[in-house]
């Protein structure tokens, strides 16, 4: 859904990756630098308990991931390992956020074991999500569907963890319920659309 906003948002996007190109800093350093970024704040701060800080550096290097993009494209640096690159930079990165959580409320002092799992399946069902993308394209369809993609999740995790930091009361685990069940929803979603197409495509 958010995917729609691309072409507006590029608008505010394409002028922020030409000043970043002038850095000179390359797409690639980019991408890299927005994974440590975002692992750095997750497994930096929220095993302690810290999460609005941790959300609130998150949230700075998250955007590293629209601005690499950006940077390709204004250079003509785009490329095939780049783009293979920054998906798997995307995995590590939520797989930190969730990790984060996780080791906050596994720990003795802090157990909260109903975090704990529905953080696991959030963890989970989004590499699911991205996975049913990546093997759909491998097979030669689209998958590129679903009421929870990367930016939908990223921003109900982040909200959800940022308010929890704050101190509002329930938020945390009302957030990773919505997230886990718009996950899954997606997963199905996307099993459905490949299926259609593999029909269509495969129809005597
Ligand atoms: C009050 C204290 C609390 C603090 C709250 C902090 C709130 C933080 C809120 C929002 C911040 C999150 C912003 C999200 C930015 C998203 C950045 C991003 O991910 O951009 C790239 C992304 C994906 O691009 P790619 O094509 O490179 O990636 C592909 C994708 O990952 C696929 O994933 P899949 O869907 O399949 O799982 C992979 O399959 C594929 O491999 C991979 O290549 O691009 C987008 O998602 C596009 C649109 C994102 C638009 C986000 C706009 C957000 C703008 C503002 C939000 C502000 C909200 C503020 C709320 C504050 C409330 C208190
Ligand atoms: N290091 C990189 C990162 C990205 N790209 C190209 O940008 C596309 C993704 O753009 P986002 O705005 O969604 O980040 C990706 O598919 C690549 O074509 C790149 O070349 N090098
Ligand atoms: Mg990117
Ligand atoms: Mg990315």
């Amino acid at each position: 859904m958010l995917n729609q906003l691309r072409p507006a948002l590029s608008r505010v996007i394409t002028p922020v990756g030409r000043a970043l190109a002038r850095t000179g800093l390359t797409p690639n350093a980019i991408t890299i630098i927005g994974t440590f970024g975002v692992v750095g704040g997750a497994l930096g701060f929220y095993p302690r308990g810290e999460f609005f800080w941790g959300t609130v550096v998150i949230t700075i290097f998250v955007f590293f991931d629209m601005f690499d993009g950006a940077v390709a494209r204004v250079t003509g640096k785009t490329s095939r390992f780049g783009a293979f690159l920054d998906s798997n930079m995307d995995r590590v990165s939520d797989a930190a956020i969730f990790s984060g959580v996780i080791l906050r409320f596994a720990r003795q002092d802090h157990p909260d074991m109903m975090i704990v799992g529905l953080a696991l399946f959030c963890l989970v069902s989004g590499a699911l999500v991205s996975y049913a993308r990546a093997r759909a394209e491998g097979i030669g369809v689209g998958a590129t569907v679903g009421i929870a993609e990367r930016g939908e999740r990223l921003i109900v995790s982040l909200v959800a963890i940022g308010l929890d930091g704050l101190g509002v009361p329930y938020v945390l685990v009302v957030g990773l319920w919505l997230l886990a069940l718009a996950s899954a929803i997606t997963v199905v979603q996307r099993f459905v659309a490949v299926r259609k197409q593999l029909e269509v495509s495969e129809q005597p």
